[in-house]
């Protein structure tokens, strides 16, 4: 699916450079919840999970002991370690909620997101295996995984990850060039990150995926080649490359980023297909707009197999159809719909000190939308959507966005018989929107295309 940029028509080429538009890790995405869905939804949506069903676990962790100063994630900075306690003693409380409203199900997958999951010390991570365990039947048909700041990690955490039943690992990095680095905030050295990806392997976890950035300023294209090989030589089984989002209204703390720096439009491009180019020669295949997979790894596997799923953490290969998020900021999805917990950390401890669910905000889903989900998440996973496999009614309309979106954005693929194929990942978030009857109303507050 790659594509020579000197034959890439210039209307998508230029949509591309200046178009903003959502990254789709939901349909309706987040920007859409409204207040009309919250504590009460959150307990007919948990009553309503039929027993037996597979649920997957989300628990975020809002805190860092650094503040990187790209990073568009729900997290605080924490000298101490008061507030971690705190922070446990609420999820308790927000487990236990949980629990008395849902029915006996099996969990699929447990991840552990932030903020940095690892400035938990061991003690801490094994009280919170403990919390988890005693409320929902984790076992080793339970998928762990976690997220790893390697400057924020060390032997006897890991362990008591590997007591919690980890099975992936995803680290930051970023980017290893130091005047990337010092330009967002963020040291971060091979040799610590090396010891990072050996402690993991050496306790047989088997899928690591390492987080890199395009886009950020002062990269270069030798720059970032030097960073992609060193990658390359630690050889993990993913990896995740995402466009810099540069929403300095959503995150504040971006700020702190020298604007002048950025690559301009064109360059950010350049280096996003320079990367996908390098990533590719190198042994790695293609999964959706921004991950690689070597070719047996299961999220290769699924891309190849038509499993994969786009949720708020990306690809994974996690068919869960319900996704309990806990914590603050945290969102779940259930068949009804969406939910977002309170974002800020007191608001969320206050509602579970009242004895309230600590959802903020959500959105139901009409039939409509769950078509649209589904033709957004195919184009996403394999940037082509079957027509035929959409309920009748909607396949007219469905026809007519399909040949829009073409119109908009000639070469971007084509609609042969009933399905529409994209020939580049780069046009799924615009060829997405065009089926987002809400995409023009973000306009500007969503991140670039490219
Ligand atoms: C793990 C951290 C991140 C998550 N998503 C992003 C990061 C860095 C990137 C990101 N997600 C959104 C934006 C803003 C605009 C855009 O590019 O479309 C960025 C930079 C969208 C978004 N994701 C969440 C919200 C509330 C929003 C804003 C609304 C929207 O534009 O859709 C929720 C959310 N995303 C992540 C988490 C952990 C999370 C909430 C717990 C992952
Ligand atoms: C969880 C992952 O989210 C990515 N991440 C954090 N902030 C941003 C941003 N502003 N734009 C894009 N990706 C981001 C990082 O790669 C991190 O490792
Ligand atoms: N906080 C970790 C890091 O930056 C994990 C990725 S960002 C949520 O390395
Ligand atoms: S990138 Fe990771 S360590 Fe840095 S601020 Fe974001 S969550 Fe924290």
């Amino acid at each position: 699916m790659t594509q020579d940029t000197a034959v890439t028509p210039s209307s998508l080429r230029a949509a591309l450079l200046t178009a903003r538009v959502p990254r789709y890790t939901s349909y309706p995405p987040a920007d859409r919840f409204g207040d009309r869905v919250g504590p009460a939804e959150g307990d007919a949506w948990l009553r309503a999970v039929p027993e037996g069903a597979e649920v997957s676990l989300y628990v975020h962790v809002p805190f860092c002991r650094r503040l990187c100063w790209f990073c568009a994630c729900r997290t605080q900075g924490t000298r101490t370690d008061a507030p971690l306690d705190r922070y446990l003693d609420h999820l308790e409380r927000e487990i236990a909620a949980v629990r008395g409203r849902l029915a006996p199900v099996r969990i699929s997958a447990l991840h552990l997101g932030g903020g940095t999951p690892t400035l938990l010390s061991a003690d801490r991570l094994d009280r919170l295996g403990a919390m988890l365990r005693a409320a929902f039947p984790i076992d080793a048909a339970t998928e762990v995984s976690v997220e790893i700041d390697p400057t924020e990690c060390d032997g006897h955490r890991l362990d008591a990850l590997m007591r919690m039943g980890l099975s992936r690992a995803s680290i930051g990095v970023q980017d290893f060039d130091p005047v990337v680095q010092a330009s967002i905030g963020r040291r971060q050295g091979l040799d610590e990150t090396e010891r990072a990806v050996a402690g993991l392997r050496a306790r047989g976890v088997r899928s690591v995926n390492v987080d890199l950035l395009y886009g950020l300023p002062h990269q270069t294209l030798p720059r970032l080649a030097r960073t992609l090989a060193a990658i390359v030589r630690l050889a993990p089984e993913r990896i995740a490359l995402y466009g810099y989002a540069h929403v300095p209204w959503v995150a504040r703390r971006q700020k702190l980023i020298p604007e002048a720096a950025l690559p301009d439009p064109v360059q950010r491009l350049a280096l996003a297909e320079a990367a996908r180019e390098i990533l590719t020669s190198s042994g790695y295949d293609a999964v959706g707009i921004d991950h690689f997979a070597r070719p047996g790894d299961g999220l290769a596997r699924a891309a190849a197999e038509g499993r994969l799923h786009r949720n708020f953490q990306g690809y994974t290969t996690d068919a869960a159809g319900t996704l309990i998020g806990l914590g603050a900021s945290a969102i779940s999805r259930y068949a009804q719909g969406y939910l977002q917990n309170a974002a800020a950390t007191d608001a969320w401890q206050k509602a579970l000190e009242e004895g309230d669910l600590p959802v903020a905000r959500g959105i139901a889903l009409t039939p409509v939308d769950r078509t649209i989900a589904a033709i957004i998440e195919s184009l996403m996973c394999y940037g082509r959507v079957d027509l035929a496999a959409l309920p009748d009614e909607t396949r007219p309309w469905a026809r007519e966005m399909a040949l829009a979106a073409l119109t908009l954005y000639p070469g971007a693929g084509e609609l042969a018989g009933q399905v529409l194929r994209l020939n580049d990942f780069a046009a799924a978030r615009l060829v997405a929107a065009v089926f987002d009857p809400g995409s023009g109303r973000g306009g500007p507050r969503y991140s670039q295309a490219s």
